[in-house]
């Protein structure tokens, strides 16, 4: 399996790190356009090698797209990210250039990959990805929920005083700090509905900590958050490697599934071998229809100030 990951910055470092450490890639190749910082980055990697206990290859390069021919899985980290305060839309004007022009490049030394889209926007890159690119929708899988989730098996944790291990939850919808959807009336501690244990106010308030779980780290940090956007990341992609099909909160472009079509955002599906292989139709309640609803609203808002 050889995976490319353009952008060297925090999360696609991150991913890369955790992609060597789970050991189940031939070879990482990190792609940057700033002079000589994926090679340095790729080599510091490699120099955890023996330390870490992995035989994963990492490789360098400053533009050269050669160097990721035949990739199996490229992941699309490069683009800016937000500053505290902004939002991850505002991001579109700059990021929007980069990914087309990113895709395209991947796509010409590695026609027959899957591409995972990490830049945010990211439910609009994902949809920008489909419009420009042509490859077959399970081919393309926008990474947010799958973050999403993690912080708010975290948020449920916290706010259980539990082992994040006992809890299991989904958030649907898009990556953004208003429209995702976490699921707290299907999350559960080791099958126990979660609201058997928290009221009504406490889990309101773990899904709204989950929401601006983004901003959250942003604010804290100056710029947003790497640790878990590169772990995420990671378990896509180790799905895929080992066709492992696991089921994950991905956007993905819909056709009619849950009741919207030209759209990528999140919701549940089997990444195995192929990519998305299936979405998985899931019964919402009708609050949770009416939030999906409103998410893809803003979705389909941001989509539009594409130059298609
Ligand atoms: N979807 C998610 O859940 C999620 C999570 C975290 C971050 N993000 C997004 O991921 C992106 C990267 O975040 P980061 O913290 O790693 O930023 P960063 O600034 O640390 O790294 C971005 C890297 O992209 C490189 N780059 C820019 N244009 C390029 C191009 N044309 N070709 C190759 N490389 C290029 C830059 O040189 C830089 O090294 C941001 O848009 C951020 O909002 C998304
Ligand atoms: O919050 C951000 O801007 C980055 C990313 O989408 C995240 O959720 O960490």
């Amino acid at each position: 399996m050889k995976v490319t990951i353009v952008g060297a910055g925090a999360v696609g470092a991150s991913c890369a790190e955790y992609i060597a450490i789970k050991n189940f890639a031939s070879e990482v190749v990190i792609l940057d356009i700033k002079e000589g910082y994926a090679e340095g980055k790729a080599m510091d990697l490699m120099q955890t090698a023996s330390l870490n206990g992995f035989d994963s290859k990492i490789v360098g390069t400053t533009g050269d797209y050669s160097k990721s021919a035949g990739s199996d899985v490229c992941v699309i980290t490069s683009g800016i990210p937000r500053k505290p305060g902004m939002t991850r839309e505002e991001l579109i004007g700059i990021n929007a250039g980069i990914v087309k022009t990113v895709s395209a490049s991947l796509i010409e030394h590695s026609p027959n990959t899957i591409i995972i889209v990490v830049s945010n926007p990211m439910d609009t890159m994902t949809y920008l990805v489909h419009k420009t690119t042509g490859l077959p929708k399970n081919r393309i899988i926008g990474m947010g929920g799958a973050l999403d989730s993690a912080r708010f098996k975290y948020r449920l944790a916290e706010a259980l005083e539990a082992p994040i291990s006992d809890i299991d939850g989904m958030v649907l919808g898009g990556h953004s700090d208003t429209g995702m959807i976490p699921l707290t009336s299907l999350a559960t501690r080791n099958s126990v509905p979660v609201s058997k244990f928290l009221s009504e106010d406490r889990l309101n308030q773990v899904a709204e900590d989950t929401k601006v779980g983004g901003a959250t780290l942003t604010k804290l940090l100056g710029t947003s958050a790497w640790y878990a956007p590169g772990a995420a990341v990671s378990s896509l992609v180790q799905a895929i490697a080992c066709d492992q099909k696991k089921m994950f909160p991905c956007s993905t472009m819909l056709e009619g599934e849950y009741g919207l079509s030209d759209i990528c955002i999140g919701v549940p599906v089997i990444l195995g071998k192929d990519g998305i292989e299936k979405i998985v139709k899931i019964d919402l309640s009708d609050a949770e229809k009416e939030k999906m609803k409103n998410s893809a609203e803003a979705v389909s808002k941001t989509n539009a100030l594409l130059e298609l």
